[in-house]
């Protein structure tokens, strides 16, 4: 009895020797066909095929990567860990422009928002980085400078003197702007930015982004919107037919909408710039080598960029939301490289890779650096303006932006202005880069903006490179001799 009772629970197999399981598990045992040799075939299968995949995916990015490269397929040679190089990579080693080799920018990854990072910027110093938003890709150093530092800089910015930034339209430019002879065609043309003989919205958008200080109100945007039937049910196209339709009245006074009648981008804003090359203050040149530290970029890529810009606000001032860089199209060309690459191109546009701002002074009310759309799913610039109201307009609505940095002394934030273009150089314009200035309720605000300026088109790059950089000892020496002797350190928290 006891031993058909044992037996009828008991799984044979015809290569392993009968097991005796407990009691309770031999109905379910009898019911299911789990351990028949078809699924032990099955699962291991799907085992071994598990495997493959991992180490593909394993193999994949090792080599995506390069094992002596810097950077990840997109990113980061840092996370988890050490630096692979204590040195940035140089970006222009040979003459040859036919076949330049093309290096990997370097770019962090955020992770997720709140992440810390641990970096090595200088000696006997560690820093933390925190990721502040993904998209933008934007991180808050603390304590990136010193008091002292805040302190001299902006004394070095009261000596050299301080001018006043563009606000309004240059005087007599609204009456040239009224003479302007232009017909249907030739204002079509001029805003038709990829000549497919069609006016997209993002066109007439990108023409009120690529000009210094340019700015719409929502009620002109609006006005522009209606006035081209640029709607979504015309699918944002206009033809030139379409164009030619248009009220003479709105034609005439076109190019002054876009040009004269916009509010003031900036108030109370003062500026200068200091040179941070070499004789320059030792100081701003300890500064820019932190910052070619931080960014991981070629030394010369950062030298090679604007001086640093000292920002003063007064009470009341504020910057209207903007992108610092502008879009890639063909027709732009970058003011960095203009002259040595010589195209002629329609629109020149500040190329800036990366900006780093410097808080150096803490504030106590307003002025908070805002990033209206950070982190939103999508990026529409009609979805901007909202009742009226846009969120562009940081007297406004600095309330209702995504994100807002309250300065305080030292530190520093920094973000990318571009994405990348997948193949590890600086790609299209990342909208989600829109940020401004609230106004300022009290005081005085000091920030300075390093811009790192890249030519998304790699080839430009290289050849302003190999026009203006100085020639390189071939021990290495030159513009990217680093004072600071620090030890290599990039880890997440
Ligand atoms: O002052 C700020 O907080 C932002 C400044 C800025 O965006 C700029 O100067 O371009
Ligand atoms: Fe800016």
């Amino acid at each position: 009895m006891m031993e058909s009772q044992e037996l009828s629970g008991t799984y044979v197999s015809p290569t392993l020797p009968p097991l005796t399981v407990p009691r309770q598990d031999r109905v379910l045992l009898h019911k299911s066909n789990v351990c028949s040799r078809t699924y032990f075939v099955v699962v291991m299968v799907f085992f071994h095929v598990y495997i493959i995949n991992v180490i593909a995916l394993l193999l994949y990015v090792y080599y995506n990567n390069g094992p002596g490269e810097i950077g990840t397929s997109d990113g980061n040679p840092l996370i988890n860990g050490e630096s692979s190089s204590h040195q940035p990579p140089e970006l222009y080693k040979s003459p040859d422009l036919g076949s330049p080799a093309k290096i990997h920018l370097p770019r962090f990854e955020g992770i997720r928002v709140g992440h810390i990072q641990k970096i090595a910027l200088m000696p006997n110093k560690v820093h933390t980085m925190q990721t502040l938003s993904l998209k933008p890709l934007l991180f808050e150093i603390p304590d990136f400078l010193s008091e002292e530092e805040c302190r001299v800089v902006v004394q070095l910015a009261q000596l050299k003197g301080l001018t006043e930034s563009l606000t309004t339209v240059p005087e007599g430019r609204e009456e040239e702007l009224e003479q302007l002879d232009l017909t249907p065609e030739d204002i079509f043309n001029l805003l038709d930015l990829n000549q497919d003989g069609q006016l997209q919205l993002q066109e007439i958008l990108t023409h009120s982004h690529t000009q210094d200080g340019m700015w719409l109100t929502p009620e002109r945007l609006q006005e522009i919107f209606a006035g081209l039937k640029a709607n979504p049910g015309h699918n944002g196209l206009l033809s030139l037919e379409e164009f030619r339709g248009l009220s003479t009245q709105d034609l005439r006074s076109f190019p002054v909408q876009l040009g004269a009648k916009r509010p003031q981008l900036v108030q109370n804003r003062r500026h200068t710039w200091l040179y941070q090359g070499e004789g320059a203050h030792r100081l701003l040149q300890a500064l820019r080598n932190r910052v070619t530290r931080l960014t991981q970029l070629p030394p010369s890529l950062v030298d090679l960029s604007e001086p640093l810009q000292v920002v003063r606000y007064n009470q009341g001032g504020h910057q209207h939301a903007h992108h610092d860089s502008g879009p890639v199209q063909p027709e732009t060309v970058c003011s960095h490289t203009r002259l040595a690459v010589n195209v002629s191109a329609r629109y020149e546009t500040p190329c800036r890779y990366i900006t780093v701002l410097f808080y150096l002074n803490s504030v106590e009310s307003g002025g908070e650096t805002t990033f209206p759309v950070a982190d939103n799913r999508t990026y529409e610039e009609k979805a901007l303006i909202q009742n009226g109201v846009s969120l562009l307009d940081t007297q406004k609505s600095c309330d209702q932006g995504n994100l807002r940095v309250k300065p305080k002394q030292g530190s520093a934030i920094f973000w990318y202005n571009h994405l990348s273009d997948g193949k590890g150089w600086v790609g299209e314009l990342d909208e989600y880069s829109l940020h401004g200035d609230c106004v300022l309720a009290h005081g005085t605000k000091w920030v300075a903006n390093n811009w790192i300026n890249i030519d998304p088109d790699y080839q430009r790059q290289a050849r302003y490179q190999e026009l203006v950089a100085p020639r390189q000892d071939d021990d290495g020496g030159g513009t990217e001799a680093n004072p600071e002797e620090y030890r290599d350190l990039h880890q997440d928290l």
